[in-house]
């Protein structure tokens, strides 16, 4: 299994498997770190086997400590990956049963974690969590939508630098995954004149998007790869883009609310093919930030627009890819606020 590894390489500081029988709550905890701030956790819901959860929960807490770290939050990175128990989640009190054995599940680490939306998770669940610990964040803010925004704000920033132009009259945009996130992202850009292809494994998802956005095509997830367009949006549920499918890509810019959207390296096939990719952890924040501090959604998204243009201008001045600045800003942020020794920033955590 190799987490041990996995986890050493990664800098991750904890993983904590949660159990409760009655409510079948079973869920991996990770905290990859806690050096800004307490680690905000993402929360999913999705049918995985134990394995996928645990490298899923290490992979996530690790983008939400660099996402939170390039936001400017005093917050480090954590993520919770549940099980779907076997009795489902349909029926409410078994839905309510599950979330709050998760609150109590974390009382004990509330000074290191906070809990918040992500994939198969609703602000109603979270609220669930928080009748149990004051841990949570984002109970009342609908992220997914703001991070649609923030996304389509993010993606102009980065198109002046890929396709020389922040407009997105006439462009050529294709949406892998049109759930919360994407389909947000859709009606920005259809409302500014942008050219979209949808595709979704729900294929019905797509249609009625479509019918809604009027002159949006609709194709299948395996032909949209082959689309020509000038940005590729992939707002799934990870991995989407596998190295094996670079090459197939008509796109000059990949900038997409999912997490994770290419395959382990797939960074460095998608520069040899000539694709600027700005990462998912600067592009996909503005709901974070929103949860997070005291800013309104559309502030949240001027502040990923703002980070993407410098990330932008700082790769074009030293020839370096987008993601590899990225990382770097961050990782300075966390090295420099770290350096200060352990104490509590005075504004909070909303910085
Ligand atoms: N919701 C948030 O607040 C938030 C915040 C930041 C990042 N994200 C990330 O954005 C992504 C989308 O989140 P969401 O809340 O919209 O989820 P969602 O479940 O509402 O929608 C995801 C959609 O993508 C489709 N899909 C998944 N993988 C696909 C694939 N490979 N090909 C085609 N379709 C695919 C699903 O069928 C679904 O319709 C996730 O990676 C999530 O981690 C979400």
């Amino acid at each position: 299994m190799q987490i041990f590894e996995e986890m050493q390489s990664r800098g991750h500081e904890s993983l904590t498997l949660l159990h409760h029988a009655p409510s079948g709550l079973k869920a991996a905890l990770a905290v990859h770190s806690t050096v800004l701030g307490p680690a905000i956790a993402g929360v999913r819901l999705r049918p995985l086997d134990e394995l996928e959860a645990l490298r899923g929960a290490l992979a996530l807490s690790e983008s939400l400590t660099l996402k939170a770290a390039l936001a400017g939050l005093n917050y480090g990175g954590g993520a919770c990956v549940l099980l779907l128990p076997d009795q489902g989640v349909d029926d409410p009190h078994a839905r309510e049963a599950l979330f709050r054995a998760l609150g109590r599940q974390v009382r004990p680490l509330e000074s290191r974690v906070v809990l918040t939306e992500d994939i198969g998770v609703t602000p109603a669940d979270i609220a669930f969590v928080a009748q149990e610990t004051p841990a949570t964040l984002g109970v009342n803010t609908d992220t997914s939508s703001v991070t649609g925004y923030g996304v389509y704000r993010g993606m102009k920033a980065a198109a002046r630098f890929a396709l020389g132009s922040e407009s997105m009259r006439g462009v050529r945009v294709a949406i892998l995954g049109v759930g919360a996130v994407g389909r947000t992202l859709a009606e920005h850009l259809h409302r500014e004149g942008a050219r979209l292809t949808l595709a979704d494994h729900r294929p019905e998802r797509a249609q009625a998007l479509a019918d809604d956005l009027d002159g949006a095509a609709v194709v299948g997830t395996a032909e949209l790869f082959d689309v020509p367009c000038d940005i590729l949006a992939p707002c799934g549920y990870g991995h989407s883009i596998r190295s094996a499918d670079v090459p197939r890509l008509q796109c000059r810019l990949i900038a997409g609310g999912e997490h994770h959207p290419l395959s382990r390296n797939g960074e460095a096939a998608v520069k040899e093919a000539g694709i600027v990719y700005m990462p998912d952890f600067a592009i996909n924040a503005a709901g974070l930030i929103a949860a997070a501090t005291a800013l309104t959604p559309e502030q949240a998204a001027e502040r990923v627009y703002g980070t993407v243009l410098r990330i932008g201008t700082v790769a074009e001045q030293y020839g370096k890819p987008p993601h590899v600045v990225a990382r770097r800003m961050a990782e300075r942020r966390i090295d420099l606020i770290g350096s200060l020794g352990t104490g509590t920033a005075l504004q909070g955590r909303s910085a």
